[in-house]
């Protein structure tokens, strides 16, 4: 159990290979991006001590409740012996939050809000609370198809599960570990983590198949597969591929996931034959990429991540072929292929949204400027992060080195400060995990 301040962070998604052809039993292959998102936990001043609060200023989102005045009787009792919760929501408490609620009325404030509700509730009743700010600040485009909500959700679950004492903080920060039991808690944390902020994905989505709050957690890439009624979902998870450099291009072109898989839905019921080997390819493709990304690190050479790129390649083909391309999707594809950047496909449901190009090491940066020139004419926005990375981690005061940590205080663990963060690249210069010792993942 540990005491606020601190901060916690968890990466984006995108999805690699796969979509589409996962909703009809296919596996897909997601992988987490730099972009991220950031929460800090930090304590009231003495006259707010009985108040929480919630500081969301990406999707302006500011309130705050007397804690004795949450429904807290509608909070069920853990089932005995079942350390992670039930996979359902318990919709009497739903219910229940929709008191609090009142006055928030805009759908992306509602939704962060019941999650943050639902699961700072259930880890926490009974517990002696004391006053607490949550704020969160992400670099991640909110309904991009990029994971936002899974972030932010699992970025909540991370930070409750730690003030609850749900979870031990990462092994690496833990001496009382050192007897060798570190990476089974760390283990058992994420599966936690990921278990309270899947029903965060639930409270923001309805239904969601797990795999964006998988992959947060976790890092790295992940391989889900969803199973007919009755059979448990699989999901297998690969850590330790190197991180690769990735453009992620947003064509601002909106889209409907639901209208895609529709779409795609009517050519496979009026050419069964032809649809059919197109989704047994992308099969084929996601299980040779499962099999690389799987390949011991000293195997993932410039071969390997040629390999990936040509899978990236045939891959969109077959999506275009779905007919789920866009010409706005096309139009990066063509730039991206002129200037011999690397290989691009589009991401997720298409339509619009993102297209990703898994760019070729040597290439210089003032190729990736010309394109970022080239497409700014049409409005897109160019983003350069990594793929594959760390999930969900955690920054204590305590483990942070001490001369470090007196130049970074004030601005770290200091809500103004976190409030005041100017855009994206202030965000990562400040707290960022790639900036800032200190950082541990599970
Ligand atoms: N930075 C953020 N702060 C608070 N809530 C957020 C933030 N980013 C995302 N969310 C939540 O996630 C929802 C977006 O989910 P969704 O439309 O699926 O987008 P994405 O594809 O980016 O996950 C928002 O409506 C909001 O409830
Ligand atoms: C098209 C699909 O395979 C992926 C949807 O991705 P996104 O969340 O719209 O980026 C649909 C699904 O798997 O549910």
């Amino acid at each position: 159990m540990i005491a606020a301040p601190f901060l916690v962070s968890a990466p984006g998604k995108t999805i690699i290979f796969g979509e589409h052809a996962a909703v009809y039993g296919k596996p897909a292959i997601a992988a987490a991006i730099s972009l991220r998102t950031y929460m800090l936990v930090s304590q009231h001043h003495s006259d707010l001590t009985d108040t929480v609060t919630l500081e969301f200023p990406d999707v302006n989102l500011q309130c705050s409740w007397k804690i004795a005045s949450l429904p807290w009787d509608a909070v069920p009792e853990p089932a005995p012996d079942a350390p992670n919760p039930p996979s359902e929501l318990h919709e009497s408490l739903v219910e229940a939050i929709q008191g609090p609620l009142t006055g928030i009325t805009g759908f992306p404030q509602r939704s962060s809000a019941l999650t943050f509700l639902y699961i700072y509730m259930s880890l926490l009743k009974g517990k002696e609370l004391q006053g607490m700010t949550f704020s969160v600040r992400s670099t991640l485009p909110i309904g991009a198809g990029l994971g936002s909500s899974a972030s932010v959700s699992v970025c909540i679950a991370t930070a409750i599960c730690l003030l609850s004492g749900t979870v031990t903080v990462p092994s690496s920060i833990l001496t009382e570990h050192s007897n060798g039991n570190g990476a089974s808690a760390d283990l058992q944390a994420i599966e936690r983590i990921d278990a309270w902020a899947f029903l965060g994905e639930r409270c923001i989505h309805g239904n969601p198949s797990g795999i964006d709050n998988a992959c947060s957690t976790r890092g790295g890439a992940v391989m889900f597969q969803r199973m007919s009624k009755g059979n448990p979902n699989v999901l297998k998870s690969m850590r330790d591929f190197p991180s690769l450099r990735l453009l992620l291009i947003d064509s601002k072109q909106p889209r409907r996931t639901a209208v895609q898989v529709a779409n795609v839905a009517t050519l496979v019921q009026s050419y069964p034959q032809i649809t059919g080997p197109i989704m047994d390819g992308i099969h084929s493709l996601t299980d040779e990429a499962y099999r690389l990304l799987c390949l011991p690190t000293d195997q993932c050479d410039v071969s390997w991540a040629g390999k990936l790129r040509e899978l990236v390649r045939v891959n969109h083909g077959l999506l275009v072929a779905l007919g789920v391309s866009h010409p706005k999707l096309e139009i990066i594809r063509a730039a991206a292929d002129e200037l011999e950047i690397g290989e691009t496909k589009l991401t997720g449901a298409g339509g619009g949204g993102c297209a990703i190009t898994l760019v070729e090491d040597k290439v210089p940066e003032s190729k990736i400027s010309e394109l970022r020139a080239k497409l700014s004419v049409h409005g897109f926005e160019v983003y350069e992060t990594r793929l594959g990375g760390n999930g969900a981690g955690c920054l204590l005061p305590t483990n942070t080195d001490k001369a470090e940590w007196e130049k970074w205080e004030d601005k770290l663990f200091s809500l103004h400060h976190m409030l005041a963060l100017e855009n994206r690249e202030h965000v990562e210069e400040t707290v960022g995990v790639e900036t800032v010792d200190g950082w541990a993942f599970w």
